[in-house]
């Protein structure tokens, strides 16, 4: 039994796995790190690894705290990954993408893969039927759209997320959630539009906290899996112990 974290810009989340499967699944803030894993480690006993991914700025120690009761892994570029890295910057890639991109590697074998993480940032992620990864793109994420509309205006509200009533918003709220809902829609649909031609044989992984919300609003037809990174970084942990 294994337990992986992953640790984004804006949460924390972890899953307890056996295996393929998920026990349990937990979000958490990281003032409350330290708390939910020992809980989490308490609760699930068998626990015999921690694998963390991160791209936040918590504290390695807050993790390696742990290390007495059992082993700690943070993945790293330095981790054997099953596809080729054609990225230019290999060292500056996100190390969740390597995880999502990992993934989708040896979950959809043979096949051309793209995974759009909904999170902080959203993030495209292209691994070919070649197992090669070819790149992506970074954009903001739906909470920063709203965040940084209001933080680089004098005008501009802080609105908490809702569902646009139209894309022609008649007020500046209405305008406001038309712009960061309906654009990026419109962002994903574009994307998955480009992909969908240029390579037949593709699957789209949609994740992150806002792939549910977004998935129904799609011209695509996308299931969102909001555990898929969790899930990545159990295969790509299983994959690192058969090929060390
Ligand atoms: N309780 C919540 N707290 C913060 N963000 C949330 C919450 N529920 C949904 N979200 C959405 O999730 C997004 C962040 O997704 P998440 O996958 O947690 O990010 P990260 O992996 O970068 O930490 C935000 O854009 C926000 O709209
Ligand atoms: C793009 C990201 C900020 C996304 O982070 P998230 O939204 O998951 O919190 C992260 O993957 C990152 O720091 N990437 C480094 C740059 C790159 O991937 O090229
Ligand atoms: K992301």
């Amino acid at each position: 039994m294994i337990v992986t974290v992953d640790v984004g810009n804006t949460r924390i989340k972890a899953a307890v796995f056996e295996g393929d499967t998920i026990l349990q699944r937990f979000v958490f803030d990281k003032t409350a790190l330290e708390k939910n894993i020992k809980n989490i480690l308490e609760k699930f006993g068998a626990i015999v690894c921690l694998v963390v991914s991160s791209v936040g700025d918590v504290e390695k120690n807050t993790f390696l705290a742990f290390e007495k009761k059992l082993k700690v892994h943070f993945v790293s570029h330095q981790d054997v990954f099953p596809f080729i890295n054609n990225y230019e910057t290999p060292k500056t890639l996100g190390i969740d993408r390597m995880v999502l991109a990992a993934g989708a590697t040896l979950l959809y074998p043979n096949q051309n893969r793209l995974i759009i993480d909904a999170g902080t940032c959203v993030t495209y992620d292209f691994v070919d039927e070649n197992n090669v990864y070819q790149g992506g793109a970074i954009s903001p994420g739906m909470r920063l759209r709203y965040e940084s509309m209001h933080n680089f205006t004098a005008k501009l509200p802080l609105l908490t997320l809702e569902s646009p009533e139209s894309y022609v918003g008649k007020s500046t709220t209405q305008a406001i959630h038309s712009g960061v809902v309906n654009g990026l829609v419109y962002e994903i649909d574009g994307f998955i539009d480009e992909y969908k031609a240029a390579c037949k044989n593709i699957i789209i992984i949609l994740t992150g906290g806002d792939a549910d919300f977004l998935a129904k609003r799609l011209k695509n037809t996308i299931f969102a899996n909001s555990n898929f990174l969790l899930e990545s970084l159990n295969q790509t942990f299983q994959y690192k112990i058969k090929n060390d």
